[in-house]
């Protein structure tokens, strides 16, 4: 029996699993080899388990990662999938997002079920999202919305929709298209009034610093744009200290040898934001994103991030 010469951990969520499968087929492509070169690993998180609380509660993004950075250092598995907007920007000693796959398109969708475009949503209407984010989004455009928690996977947010627990939800478009479940999005949202967040459409693969053998399976993978767009958001989320407490969203576009970059900060409540963009040379992607950092870091001022921190 031939014995996998690559093991992929990934939760086991269905989104989850379709990047997973992405992945795997990318590297069989790539390399001209059999599914069963590659063994896909699903692995359950602290994340996956707790539902009844939002994530900014309970200890953030690192609870849907734990399980597999260990098993990744502990050699169980060779190389983890994730979203990357779900990456804490700091990582395990040893490990590191080596590659990004090209990103699918970045932006928010709209899933309404009594009216297409979120903005017509009668007063008093309820919005289902968890995303910090989002909620400071909506309630900058319409303090009147009824904001719930909505965790769970996609699946089980849109049932809730359907049966009517809420009007509307937010979730990427990217997600949604991964899916196969485009046909329900009612808008797509603009990225510069509602900005994704840093990382959003684009799955990243962590694996050990170091290891030639991994590296030289995953390099046809690396998709250049996506890698600098990449470097330049989270740059300027990990220069903000983005917490799960901090609504921040960012997006880089990438062109040829240029970059731009426009950041977004909220408060929590919608009421103040400060916006800024960016623009230099692609090989600067990482300063210009840390650099637009200090700079709305600047223009908000120290009181906007300790004020309801
Ligand atoms: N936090 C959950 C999560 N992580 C990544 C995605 C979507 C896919 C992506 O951004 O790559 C989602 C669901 C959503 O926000 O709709």
């Amino acid at each position: 029996m031939q014995t996998a010469s690559l093991k992929i951990g990934t939760r086991g969520s269905k989104l989850a699993l379709a990047q997973a499968y992405e992945t795997r087929r990318r590297l069989q492509e790539a390399h001209g080899l059999p599914e069963e070169a590659f063994e896909i690993v699903t692995m359950s998180t602290a994340g996956d388990r707790i539902q009844d609380r939002a994530l900014s509660e309970v200890g953030g993004k690192g609870l849907f990662t734990e399980e597999i950075e260990r098993a990744l250092k502990d050699g169980d598995i060779d190389i983890a999938v994730h979203s990357t907007k779900d990456m804490p920007t700091s990582l395990p000693e040893g490990l590191h997002l080596s590659v990004f796959l090209e990103r699918e398109d970045p932006r928010d969708a709209f899933i309404g079920r009594t009216v297409k475009r979120f903005i017509d949503l009668p007063e008093g209407a309820v919005v289902g999202s968890s995303s910090l984010r989002r909620q400071a989004l909506i309630r900058r455009f319409r303090p009147d919305i009824k904001i719930v928690l909505f965790r769970g996977n996609v699946q089980t947010r849109l049932r809730k929709l359907e049966e009517g627990e809420v009007d509307g939800t937010f979730l990427a478009c990217a997600g949604l298209r991964r899916l196969g479940m485009a046909d329900v999005i009612t808008e797509v949202l603009d990225p510069v009034a509602f900005p994704p967040a840093p990382g959003q459409g684009a799955i990243c693969i962590e694996s050990r610093i170091g290891d030639a053998r991994i590296d030289a399976l995953l390099k046809p993978l690396a998709h250049r744009e996506t890698q600098i767009a990449l470097a330049c958001e989270r740059a300027f989320l990990s220069a903000l200290d983005g917490s799960c407490r901090t609504p921040i969203a960012g997006l880089a576009k990438v062109d040829g040898d240029k970059i731009s970059f426009s950041g977004m900060i909220l408060t929590p409540d919608g009421t103040r934001m400060h916006e800024i963009s960016a623009e230099g040379a692609a090989t600067d992607a990482a300063l210009i994103g840390a650099d637009a950092a200090a700079r709305i870091r600047k223009a908000a001022g120290e009181d906007f991030f300790n004020g309801w921190a």
